[in-house]
């Protein structure tokens, strides 16, 4: 019999989520968002409002969240897990993963993006597009590493922080929880909690406003 999964969140990243998800078999495929109920996003349906799913989350096979915004994404993540729903993880197809790393309940990792050996991630994490996280590197729950971003081995990345599109973060360097690379960055030293990151060699460019 196929699969049922619920995503919350019909957006844009929802929709490469349930992509993924199609490609790895699951059958069933189902939104819930606040917005939206009745219609479709993609060819997959909006069967209720996110309120509903924490009613029937034990009616599905796998349920995950398919919101971009971190601290959102992990705070739904959270309150499912606390309700007993089946939280899922999906690695596309064509992402390569080390049998010796481990990725935990709720992460996405999308086409391309590699996690090599020793690698640990956490909770509600997205691995996007062409991402590649390499040995011993280790992320918090709820980060996010933006297409074509790469870490170099035993890298750490604290809760909720966001990797913008094509940055690097040198091997060992270690960054807090809340920050935002900005996108192409170069992050060689340690990057503090809350700050927003940009250039090359990256800097502090201001607080982050949206932790
Ligand atoms: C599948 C997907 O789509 S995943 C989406 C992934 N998205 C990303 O990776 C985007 C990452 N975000 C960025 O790079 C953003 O520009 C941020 C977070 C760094 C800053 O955004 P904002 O706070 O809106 O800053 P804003 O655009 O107002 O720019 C402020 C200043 O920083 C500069 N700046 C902004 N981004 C960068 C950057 N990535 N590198 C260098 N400088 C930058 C701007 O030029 C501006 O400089 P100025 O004051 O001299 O004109």
């Amino acid at each position: 019999m196929k699969r049922s999964l619920a995503i919350i969140g019909a957006g844009g990243h929802g929709r490469v989520v349930a992509d993924c998800a199609e490609a790895l078999g699951w059958g069933r495929i189902e939104f819930f968002d606040d917005e939206g109920v009745g219609t479709s996003s993609g060819p997959w349906p909006v069967v209720g409002a996110t309120g509903a799913l924490f009613e029937r989350a034990r009616d599905y096979d796998g349920v995950i969240v398919g919101i971009g915004a971190n601290r959102a994404r992990l705070e739904r993540h959270r309150a499912l897990v606390a309700r007993g729903a089946a939280m899922a993880v999906l690695i596309h197809p064509s992402a390569t993963v080390s049998r010796h790393a481990r990725i935990d309940a709720g992460t996405v990792m999308f086409a391309g993006a590699v996690v090599n050996i020793g690698a640990v991630i956490g909770q509600a994490c997205i691995i996007n597009t062409g991402a590649t996280v390499d040995h011993d590197d280790r992320l918090a729950d709820g980060v996010h590493l933006s297409p074509g971003s790469h870490l170099g081995g035993g890298a750490t990345v604290g809760e909720c922080s966001w990797i913008g599109l094509g940055a690097s973060v040198r091997e060992g360097v270690s960054i807090g929880r809340d920050v935002r690379v900005g996108a192409g960055a170069a992050v060689v030293a340690d990057a503090p909690d809350g700050m927003v990151m940009v250039g090359v060699p990256a800097r502090p460019l201001k607080r982050n406003d949206d932790a």
